[in-house]
């Protein structure tokens, strides 16, 4: 018996009986309500050693009970759970104190483990700040889809934190988004945020880019010129594309994040950096790890907090939202209100996005600017789309993947990696190596399929609960929950 008292407060009957339930066969005492007013009542007499909270309550919303409570009892847990799934939501939880924020439906399982953890970690738990600054209108990433909760749940969760993140993701994804989101929302957000595209710089020109120069340090250096990691100081630094990187200049960035210090070009006194580094790319990092061709040390060092943007087709729930924002973005700048019918959203919902979110953005732009029509109906959206895929034509609609077998294209793939390695031979484990780029996929594909049911994606798999669970860690697979 664990004997602590768990305090919920959920007004939905199903989910606060099944939750109790859990709680209660894990040993814990449980005292369950469906209002604010008796939760409150209930930690005003010091009663609890954690407390789960749904947001919107039918006596008040819980969020705004949460800084009451931490006035209160600074130490007692609050686990927030919430059908609201905005970015804003789970921030505004974490911001005001909450331990754990989980988006519904979830996992019995998770909250359960995270129980467990609150208790554990009660007292080493750092305070959250609870400042307020942003407004709920402003809502600066669209999409309510599992897997962006998730991206929320993570940013949300980095707000007192100067941890270095890794964001990967398609072109167009939102990467620079969530970026400035980390900044925006994060400790450093009264300081600079500036962003250094590696893939637009001269090659010869990134070290004074990234680390500025003395005056006369080079032909054309006529006056000292600061670097990105001194405009960034103070604040954050969002490398993009930082696969594109050379490798000396990898190099020198590693040094740099080791040793916390840089020298200008041309300069002799090293300047102390302080500032938080955001990393993204749209090339496969670990890939290009294995093939050489990026550093594995400054992987591992800007790896800390791995975020992984879904695909705009891996998540069509949102396409209607996002559709809807850009479209009164556009209003916002004096073009006409237009709407999308139904059918027409069916086809946009149905594209593959193989430029995301950018292309979603553009093509809504054209449709605002350039098409009379209040309503646009379906017509004009599939000859959209036609010319898109005409002028972009998508890789696997050039070698459609049913004239293609599994076979033929693990071919494929392989030629290519010892192709990689030009003349010379691939280090030895390939076999291993390969494995693990067939194991991943297939696991995740097969987790996306089961939304995150590993019991399910075991037996569909047919492979042992145990051994999947050891391949998602070993493969470092990102499990999303959620319909
Ligand atoms: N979830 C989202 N909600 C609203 N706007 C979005 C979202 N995701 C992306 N966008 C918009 O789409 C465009 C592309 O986003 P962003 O530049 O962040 O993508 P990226 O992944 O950094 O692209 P690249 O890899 O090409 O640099 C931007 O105009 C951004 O505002």
């Amino acid at each position: 018996m664990n004997g602590e008292t768990i305090l919920i407060a959920e007004d939905d009957s199903a989910i606060r009986t099944v939750v109790s339930r859990a709680l209660s066969r894990q040993g814990y005492r449980v005292q369950a309500t469906s209002v604010a007013s008796a939760l409150w009542k209930w930690i005003s007499d010091g009663e609890g050693d954690v407390v789960i909270t749904d947001v919107g309550l039918p006596d008040e919303n819980s969020l705004d009970l949460l800084p009451r409570i931490k006035t209160l009892r600074p130490d007692l847990p609050i686990i927030v759970m919430s059908a609201q799934n905005t970015l804003l939501t789970a921030v505004r939880a974490t911001e005001r104190g909450a331990f754990e924020y989980l988006p519904k439906p979830f996992d019995i399982g998770s909250l359960v483990a995270a129980v467990q953890r609150s208790l554990s970690q009660r007292r080493h738990r750092a305070d959250a700040p609870t400042d307020e600054h942003v407004g709920e209108e402003q809502l600066p990433i669209i999409g309510r889809s599992p897997p962006m909760q998730e991206i929320y749940r993570i940013i949300a969760r980095l707000t007192g934190t100067d941890l270095t993140v890794l964001i990967a993701g398609e072109s167009g994804t939102g990467k620079e988004l969530v970026a400035r989101a980390l900044h925006d929302f994060g400790k450093r957000r009264e300081g600079p945020f500036v962003a250094v595209n590696m893939a637009a710089i001269p090659r010869e020109l990134i070290e004074s880019e990234l680390f500025g120069h003395e005056k006369g340090a080079f032909t054309g250096a006529g006056a000292r010129r600061a670097g990105r990691f001194e405009q960034s100081n103070g604040g954050t630094l969002f490398l993009d594309e930082i696969g594109d990187m050379p490798l000396e200049a990898q190099t020198r960035l590693l040094r740099v994040l080791q040793q916390g210090e840089f020298i200008p070009v041309g300069g002799i006194h090293p300047i102390k950096t302080n500032l938080r580094i955001v990393a993204a790319s749209h090339r496969d990092l670990r890939l290009m790890v294995r093939q050489g061709l990026f550093r594995e040390d400054l992987f591992y060092r800007l790896n800390v907090v791995p975020i992984r943007l879904p695909a705009l087709r891996e998540r069509a729930e949102d396409i209607p939202a996002l559709v809807q924002h850009f479209l009164s973005k556009a209003h916002g700048e004096g073009l006409p209100l237009k709407t999308v019918t139904p059918e027409a959203m069916q086809r946009l919902k149905g594209y593959r996005w193989p430029g995301n979110v950018r292309e979603l953005e553009n093509l809504v732009r054209r449709l605002a600017v350039l098409y009379a029509e209040e309503t646009i109906g379906e017509e004009v959206i599939v000859s959209e789309l036609d010319q898109a895929q005409a002028e972009f034509p998508a890789a696997d609609s050039v070698t459609p993947a049913s004239e293609e077998s599994f076979q033929v294209s693990i071919e494929r793939h392989v030629d290519r990696y010892f192709r990689a390695h030009d003349s010379a031979l691939p280090p030895p484990g390939v076999y291993n190596r390969i494995l693990r780029e067939v194991e991943r996929p297939l696991i995740a594909r097969t987790l996306a399929a089961t939304r995150g049911n590993q019991l399910k994606a075991a037996d569909i798999l047919g492979v042992n609960r145990n051994t999947l669970r050891k391949k998602i860690r070993e493969l470092d697979i990102q499990v999303m929950r959620g319909p």
